[in-house]
């Protein structure tokens, strides 16, 4: 008997820094969705704990104890298991490659063991885990442990493109020159996805200059998806990734192909928003 799970893609479409805990950590408001591009995770039963780590990303994952799928494991509790990974996400990418897998690895091992999701959703496991597991729209504030309902967004395609450079999360939010940034406005309901994109516009993902700075082609890849069309271009989370917001699935796939024509050595997928738990 397998269990499998889907770790979908995490996007902040609007990441506000608005202040910092004494710990360090920094207070965000962020409008967080999920992608149909995602990684994989197949459990099966076994009396030691094994992963095998695979597919066209699995290049420079570690295979360890330091990978979040196993420090997932280890949190749900010491029972046996035969864990797959097939790695889709380019890593430290800013769309929560590891912390989905560890969201997905609770879910599947969970059912395959028959024991409870852990009480704290898996914030001891990084900061991104606990979204990762509810995997949909919702509004992600504190360090990343408090989430709130949206309103229903409209239908929408994204186009995700990374240019293959890794940026540090740590590095980022330390190059914010401000971190006390005005908070987001309310989630607007009942637009379309035009409307939407013109919302977002007035918002922010703060940790983009301080990206930027790090990684100036990410001026390149955010002009490429303005230039495939996109309703509107934004690095995700922390970076390099970036999106574009389409209102179909045909103008996302345009773009997606026009930007891999553009950018052979990019990574450049492209999905439908949803809900993926
Ligand atoms: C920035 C965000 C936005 O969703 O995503 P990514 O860009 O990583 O995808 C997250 O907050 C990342 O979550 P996650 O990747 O789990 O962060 P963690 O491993 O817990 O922390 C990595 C480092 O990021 C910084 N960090 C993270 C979260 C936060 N609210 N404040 C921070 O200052 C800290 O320096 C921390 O040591
Ligand atoms: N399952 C995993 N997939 C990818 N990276 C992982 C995984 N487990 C641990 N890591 C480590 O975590 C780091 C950040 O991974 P990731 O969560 O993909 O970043 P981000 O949250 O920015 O998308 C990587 O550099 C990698 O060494």
């Amino acid at each position: 008997m397998e269990n499998r799970a889907f770790a979908p893609a995490k996007v902040n479409l609007t990441l506000h820094v608005t202040g910092q805990r004494a710990d360090g950590y920094h207070l965000l408001e962020s409008l967080v969705v999920f992608v149909g591009v995602g990684d994989r995770i197949t459990v099966a039963p076994s009396q030691a704990l094994g992963l095998t780590v695979t597919g066209p990303r699995a290049a420079g994952v570690p295979t360890g104890p330091e990978n979040l799928v196993l420090r997932a494991a280890a949190l749900l509790g010491s029972g046996g298991a035969e864990i797959t990974l097939e790695k889709h996400l380019p890593a430290a990418a800013g769309i929560g490659g590891g912390s989905s897998d560890a969201a997905a690895t609770l879910r599947a091992l969970s059912a395959l063991w028959g024991v409870d999701l852990p009480a704290d959703r898996g914030l001891s496991l990084g900061a991104d885990v606990p979204v990762c597991l509810r995997a949909a729209p919702c509004l992600m504030s504190g360090v990343g442990e408090v989430l709130s309902n949206v309103p229903a967004l409209p239908a929408m395609w994204m186009v995700l493109v990374n240019p293959g450079v890794e940026v540090p999360t740590p590095a980022v939010f330390r190059g914010l020159s401000r971190k006390d940034n005005p908070p987001m406005s309310a989630v607007p309901a009942g637009k379309d996805a035009q409307g939407f994109a013109d919302w977002l516009a007035t918002q922010r993902n703060d940790l983009e200059p301080p990206a930027r700075a790090i990684a100036p082609v990410i001026d390149d890849v955010l002009e490429a998806i303005s230039a495939s069309g996109g309703l509107i271009a934004r690095m995700s989370g922390s970076g390099a990734t970036c999106f574009g917001l389409f209102a179909d699935a045909g103008s996302a796939a345009a773009a997606a192909h026009q930007i891999k024509e553009k950018a052979p050595a990019w990574w450049v997928d492209h999905g439908a928003l949803g809900s993926f738990a």
